[in-house]
């Protein structure tokens, strides 16, 4: 606690979906936010965030959250964090990850950590690393954007709070934790996060959406009505990997319902074009979250013996397009490594 008696929450990530929760998490009043930004910490520190949100209100302006720092804190020389809330992209394959970026910050038994992020198998790191540390997933549903301090927040935001299955940490603690974030997050009156008592089923449920329409947005830089339009990429590409992504949950024990794949389909409004998350950052040239959202579920369903071959042929094409970025960005060299059979 701060000495006004509120939650200390690190979030690290000021991007769409991280300086959303920052705002309803300040607004509500009982939680005090550093916040760690990266590319936008000048424009913020000079304007503070500019926000039209679909919940808040539109031109909002200066919002700055109560402490705001461009590197992420060493908790050896601060009070713990209650909880740490990650709302970077999850870019398992490309240094710093996800744990090399927390690591500092995190007081071993003491910080909830909170993955706030898509994606399928994000939490094992970071359990192996921080074992007595409750881990909880965010799966969030907001349809976010951030440029420049810049927040466009335009569809209602939910999302489901819970405790990793997989949790070494005491259940009951976990628990707590999740109940915790879910009334000061929601203390803010505006919004609806819930309890996730379910995280497999969530998980594997937006999974649904995000190997499909993210993947084959980011390929094609195409929004999700166009394709729908087109008929053929639904027909040939989005609905088979649903299908394949729905199949790897069931070989997994995660039953979801009946038609869950034309409801994902139809799900967005049709006059909204609306382009995915992992779209918006092929457009930019950033990197995407092909790891997460296509690579593990393939390896899943790999290791289960459920066939994926749009999965797969999505993941090859993502990883072709992921090199790129890498040799745009001077992280990646065009040479053959020790070993590999087409030099
Ligand atoms: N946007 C949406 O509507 C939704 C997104 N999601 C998921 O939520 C997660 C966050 O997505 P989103 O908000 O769109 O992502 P953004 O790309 O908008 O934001 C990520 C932010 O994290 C910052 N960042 C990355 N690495 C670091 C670091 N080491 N230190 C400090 N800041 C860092 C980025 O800074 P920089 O600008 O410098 O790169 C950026 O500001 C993802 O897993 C996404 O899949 C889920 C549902 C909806
Ligand atoms: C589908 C959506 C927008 C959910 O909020 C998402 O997860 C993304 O764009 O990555």
């Amino acid at each position: 606690m701060d000495p006004a008696g509120k939650a200390r929450v690190l979030l690290i990530g000021s991007g769409g979906v991280g300086t959303m929760s920052c705002y309803a998490l300040e607004v509500g009043g009982k939680a005090s936010v550093t916040a760690v930004l990266r590319s936008n910490y000048d424009a913020v520190q000079k304007d503070g965030f500019s926000i039209d949100s679909i919940e808040h209100g539109n031109g909002i302006k200066g919002f700055r959250p109560s402490r705001i720092l461009n590197k992420v804190p060493d908790a050896t020389h601060e009070e713990p964090f209650e909880y740490i809330i990650v709302t970077t992209k999850n870019v398992p394959d490309v240094r710093p990850n996800v744990l090399d970026v927390i690591e500092p910050a995190v007081t071993s038994g003491a910080s909830t950590i909170v993955l706030l992020q898509n994606g399928l198998n994000i939490e094992k790191p970071i359990i192996d690393r921080f074992p007595d540390n409750v881990v909880l997933s965010g799966v969030s549903i907001i349809s976010a954007t951030e440029k420049s301090g810049n927040v466009k927040h335009e569809f209602t935001d939910s999302a489901k709070i819970g405790p990793f299955p997989s949790l070494k940490a005491p259940a009951e603690k976990a628990k707590d934790s999740a109940s915790r974030l879910v009334s000061m997050y929601n203390a803010c009156g505006k919004v609806d996060w819930s309890i996730d008592d379910n995280v497999a089923f969530t998980r594997y449920r937006k999974l649904v959406y995000n190997a499909s329409f993210n993947s084959v947005s980011a390929i094609l830089h195409m929004d999700v009505v166009r394709m729908r339009m087109t008929r053929h990429v639904i027909d040939d590409l989005i609905r088979p990997a649903m299908l394949e992504t729905i199949a790897t949950a069931k070989a997994a024990g995660v039953e979801l319902p009946d038609g869950i794949d034309h409801f994902m389909i139809c799900l967005d409004p049709a006059d909204e074009f609306f382009l995915p998350s992992m779209g918006q950052d092929a457009v930019k040239g950033n990197f995407m979250e092909v790891e997460v959202i296509v690579g593990e579920p393939l390896r899943e369903a790999e290791k289960m013996g459920v066939a994926t071959p749009t999965l797969k042929t999505i993941y090859g094409l993502l990883k072709g397009l992921q090199v790129k970025t890498k040799e745009a960005k001077g992280q990646w060299k065009p040479e053959f490594e020790e070993g590999n059979p087409y030099a």
